[in-house]
């Protein structure tokens, strides 16, 4: 299991940005010692919020699919991915790519707010 987090990524669908901002300004002091990499929108927002963020393409451009190859690579060590289940993708495929790839590495994964709370309560335990 990850014990130790250095890096970890981003992504929020359109309809759950406004909550990934807030969840990414309740938890500065977690995340501001460490590396963050985003999908392009998302990050654009995060960058806006006060971090400095890796920003890949924007998801439907192959951003997902950036970063499942980070985390397939071990460069990613936790993912907060929140997600609008009432939403239509046109990349959907690549959604079920780096959730599966998250899966086939055991990289923690949250794909709402309240499991990112944890999982964020986890990293800054280990991170002590
Ligand atoms: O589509 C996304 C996740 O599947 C997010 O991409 P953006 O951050 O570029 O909007």
């Amino acid at each position: 299991m990850h014990t130790e987090f250095k890096k970890v990524a981003m992504i929020a669908h359109d309809g759950k940005k406004a909550e990934m901002v807030g969840f990414f300004k309740d938890h500065m002091d977690v995340l501001e010692n460490m590396k963050i990499v985003a999908t392009g929108t998302t990050g654009s927002h995060l960058v806006k919020a006060g971090l400095e963020v890796d920003c890949k393409l924007s998801g439907p451009k192959g951003g997902d699919a950036q970063i499942a190859a980070l985390v397939a690579e071990g460069d990613v060590d936790a993912v907060f991915f929140f997600r609008d289940p009432l939403g239509k993708h046109p990349h959907e495929p690549d959604v079920q790519m780096l959730m599966r790839v998250c899966d086939l590495y055991d990289v923690p994964l949250a794909t709402n707010p309240a499991s990112g709370k944890l999982l964020m309560e986890g990293i800054r335990k280990f991170s002590k």
